[in-house]
Parts: structure tokens; sequence; C-alpha cells
């Protein structure tokens, strides 16, 4: 009513966008599969700011970093709240998933301790463990000779690293049984969205006696098991702190200060969970971008391995130290998340006020996302925007190229693991360009299969589908340099068993 009434009165009214359907609901007109696209459209055809309805609820799409920065991160007092989720937040997670939480006390209480375990100095600490990490990828990806096992043992590299800095233990193999069990969790949550579910769209079906909520029965079976998950690795780390055998991590540090904190023994263990709920697949989507980058763009790869050749040789592995002589490859990097952005829509946010910004209307309790895609593919900030070209964050000196975040997100809300998302994807993708040849796999006739640049999943995040991709010793020594470095990383490793 609030809404109708402004837009048909001489106050501001809602930005522009496509006409509302019936009932003015656009739901019908966003499709299920890649709705990105569709929301780049109508940027495009409407304006940086546009306005439609999901339901009874206005939606704002910001398409330009510029209207993100305006909003999301200069009135980040008003703009850094969180959609309701009724389903998925509420009955789920008990509304323990920080990620979900609207901005208020509980939220600062959570990020205070994912701050704690993923700030600067922190992160930092990480190295070690990605780089042995890495080495095992490297050993597992020289050895492997199926051309799809390279996703298994990527997913496992960003797996063990998240659950060692989370809680001080590494996954050796992902028929560990904490993985098989989460993989219930995530597979789950995965399908939990908005509009699945008819009581986020009516929520009075909550007020019906609560053992007629049959939309509760499912979820609130699983949350018993994402509980019962997340408390077990938790109390194991407990157990090893009484021990005096817990390694430096997420929840011994958290454990420790717990009564800092403010947080009960379920949210810690919750939010222990987030880097693993958020890091895991973001990270091994990356990586498996940057492959499909460099099975399309082989000049790409060569110029990097030339680069990497000139600075670190043939006989040794590339690591840390090595980060700030190889612009190209940060570059490389930067287009990697910029190529194929993964998370296209972001997480959405919501306004915790009325707002208006440029004469256009933003009401309070708005959904509002930073269309990520539009913004990394706008062809005024990034020509052929297809085209994967390092180069681009390099001739340049366009303020929103030399500090291109994009795709992590905006504001108070920005990613919070970026830098160790980073860290990993640095070491991994710097590695593979040092020892192979990264290569298309091939058919029975040796024929190379070239994947399809546009060929990715729908959902939350993006990931390409896969594709088949083979790993070649580039040089004499980068057989015999992988094995002994990972010799080496099998005894380092032992610090986090
Ligand atoms: C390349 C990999 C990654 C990408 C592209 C990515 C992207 C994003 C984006 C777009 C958001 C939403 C930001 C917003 O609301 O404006 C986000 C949130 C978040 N990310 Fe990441 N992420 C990545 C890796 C990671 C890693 C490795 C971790 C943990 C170690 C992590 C932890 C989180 C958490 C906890 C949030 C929620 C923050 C909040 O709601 O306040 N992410 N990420």
């Amino acid at each position: 009513q609030r809404f109708l009434r402004r837009s048909s009165c001489s106050c501001p009214t809602l930005p522009p966008g496509p006409p509302r359907g019936f009932l003015r609901d656009n739901s019908g007109d966003v499709p299920r599969f890649q709705h990105w696209k569709t929301f780049r459209a109508w940027n495009r055809k409407y304006g940086a700011v546009i306005s439609l309805y999901l339901g009874r609820t206005p939606v704002i799409v910001l398409g330009t970093v510029e209207a993100a920065h305006d909003l999301l991160e200069k009135r980040g007092d008003i703009y850094s709240g969180r959609p309701r989720n009724i389903v998925g937040d509420e009955i789920l997670s008990g509304g323990m998933r920080g990620m979900g939480m609207s901005y208020g006390p509980r939220y600062r209480r959570w990020k205070s301790l994912i701050q704690a375990g993923l700030n600067h100095t922190a992160t930092l600490s990480y190295r070690p463990l990605q780089s042995v990490e890495s080495s095992i990828l490297m050993r597992d990806l020289l050895t492997s000779q199926n051309p799809l096992a390279y996703k298994d043992h990527v997913r496992r590299f960003a797996m063990s690293i998240i659950f060692c800095l989370a809680y001080g233990r590494r996954i050796k193999t992902l028929s560990d049984e904490v993985v098989l069990q989460n993989m219930k969790t995530d597979g789950y949550f995965g399908k939990v969205h908005p509009g699945k579910f008819l009581v986020d769209s009516w929520p009075v079906l909550l007020h019906l006696p609560r053992f007629m909520q049959w939309f509760r029965w499912e979820p609130e079976r699983h949350r018993a098991l994402d509980t019962a998950l997340y408390m077990s690795v938790m109390n194991d780390v407990k157990r090893q702190m009484e021990d005096g055998t817990a390694q430096p991590s997420m929840a011994a540090y958290s454990l420790s200060k717990q009564h800092e904190f403010g947080l009960s023994d379920v949210e810690t263990a919750y939010a222990l969970s987030a880097p693993w709920a958020a890091g895991v697949g973001s990270t091994t989507a990356s990586i498996e971008v940057f492959l499909l980058a460099m099975l399309l763009f082989p000049a790409v790869q060569k110029k990097a391995q030339e680069e990497i050749d000139s600075i670190v040789g043939h006989s040794r592995l590339p690591g840390f130290e090595d980060h700030d002589s190889l612009p190209y490859v940060r570059a490389l990097i930067k287009e990697v998340t910029r190529w194929r952005c993964i998370a296209p829509t972001g997480f959405p946010h919501a306004t915790m006020a009325d707002d208006v910004y440029q004469g256009m209307f933003i009401p309070q309790g708005a959904t509002v996302y930073g269309n990520i895609y539009a913004m990394t593919t706008d062809p005024a900030v990034f020509p052929d925007p297809d085209e994967f070209r390092p180069e681009r964050f390099l001739e340049t000196s366009d303020p929103r190229l030399l500090s291109f975040s994009t795709p992590f997100g905006f504001g108070r809300r920005i990613c919070p693991g970026q830098n160790v998302a980073l860290q990993s994807i640095f070491i991994s993708v710097v590695r593979m360009l040092w020892a192979f040849k990264i290569l298309p796999g091939t058919d029975k006739n040796g024929n190379a299969i070239v994947p399809s640049a546009n060929d990715f999943t729908s959902g939350l995040l993006t990931r390409p589908t896969p594709f088949p991709c083979r790993f070649e010793p580039r040089h004499e020594s980068a057989a015999e340099v992988v094995q002994n470095e990972a010799e080496r990383a099998d005894i380092e490793s032992e610090a986090w068993k």
C-alpha cells in the first residue's frame, strides 16, 4: 500500500524498471536459470538503479560500481541488512548463520569472531598452510590420470585450508566423514532459496498451530543434523584444548575468548562453520574459472609462464615470496575474478530505512542486489568483456581497476574472506602455471575437447560445468620438484594432523 501510494504521488518514485505484471509482481519475468542475465539486460535498458517486485517485496538492482559505492558503501547504515528468509535463515539455521543476519548487535558479535579469524594479520599467518596444501595439490594433479579428477583435487585443497584455519585439522581426502556429512548440509542449503517456499511469501502461515506448519518438517530435520555436525567438530577442539594438543585455529581462539565474543556454544559452533559454508565452493569455483580461461586463452597462459620463469627459474616452486615480483600473474588473478564472476548478483542486502537516491525512492525493507555481473562486464569499464585480458588491469590508471574488489561485494557486508581466497588462488595458480602446460582433454581420436566459455551452473554461486583438463609437466625438473616439495609438505602437514 505504502509503496503504491509513494509511486503515484509527486513524492520521489521508485526507480524505473520492467513493467509490473499481475499484482505488480515481476516474479514471472525473472528466469530461474541464471537470472543475473535478465537483471543485466534490465540495467542496460532502464538504468543503473532499477526496481521490480518479487512477490510483495520491492527489489532494487544496482548495475554500476558507482551506484553500489554510493549506496551500499557510503550509506552503509541503511543498506547493510539482509532480506528476511524464513525457511533458510529462521527455520533451517535458527537465525545463527551470520551471512543471513540483519545488521544489529547479534550480527556484530558474529562478525567480531569472523574478523578475529580472517583479519589481515591472521590471513598472513595462513600462508604456510596454503603453501603446504598447494604442494600436495600439485602432486595430485601430476599423478592423476583422469582428466576430470582435478575438480576433486582442487576442492580438497580449498576445503582443507578452510578446515585447518577454522578447526586446526586437515582434510586429507574428500571421503573424510566430516566432508560427507557436510555435503548433505550444503546440498540442502543450496536448495533453500527465498521464493521456493510459500511461507516466505506468506509469513502469516507462521501463525498456524506449530504441528500444522508442514514447511518446518524437512528444514528442522536438517537443522538438527547441521547443529550436531558443527557442535561435534567444535567439541573436538574443546577436548584438544583440555589435553593441550589443540593447534592454533579460529575455534581454539574463539573458545578461549568465548565470553568476550558473547556467543553461546551453539552460536559459536555456527559462526565457526561460516568459512566452511562460504569459502570452499567459492574458492574451488574460482580456480575452475582459471583453468577454463587457460584452456581458452593459451597466449595468456604462455605470457604468465614466461613471467614466472624469468623470476623463479626452473629449479624451485614459486611461493608467496614471489607475489610482489609477478605483476602479470596478479593481474591474471584479478581477471579470473572478473571474467566469469562466481557470485553474479552477490548476496542480497536489505534496506533498514527509507532512502532517496538521485530523486528515486528506495523503501525500507527493499532487497538490494549489487549486480556484480553487470559491473564486471560493463564495456565502458572493461572493453570486450568476454576477452580474458589481464593487461586491462596493468595498462590503466582507472581507480576502479587499480583497487578492483567488485566480485567480493560491498560495504559492511563485503566478503571477509577475500584475502584468504586470493592467497589460496594465488599460490595454486602460480604453481600450476609454473609446473604444467594446462591443456584441454582429448576425445578418443586424440582431438582436443575445447570447453564452452559460457557453460555455467545457476544458483547463488555459479561455476563452469565440468570440462576435461590435462596437466603436462612443462620442463624436465617440474615433476621432480613437485614430488620433492610434496614430500616435504607431507612432513610439514603433520603440524595440522
Ligand atoms: C573467490 C572467492 C570468494 C568470492 C568471489 C566471495 C564473494 C563473496 C560475496 C560477493 C559476498 C557477499 C558480499 C555482500 O553481501 O556484499 C561474500 C560474503 C561472505 N564471504 Fe566470501 N567470497 C569468496 C571466498 C570466501 C572465503 C574463502 C571465505 C572464508 C574464509 C568467505 C567468507 C564469507 C562470509 C563469512 C561472507 C558473509 C559476510 C556477511 O554477511 O557479512 N568468502 N563473499
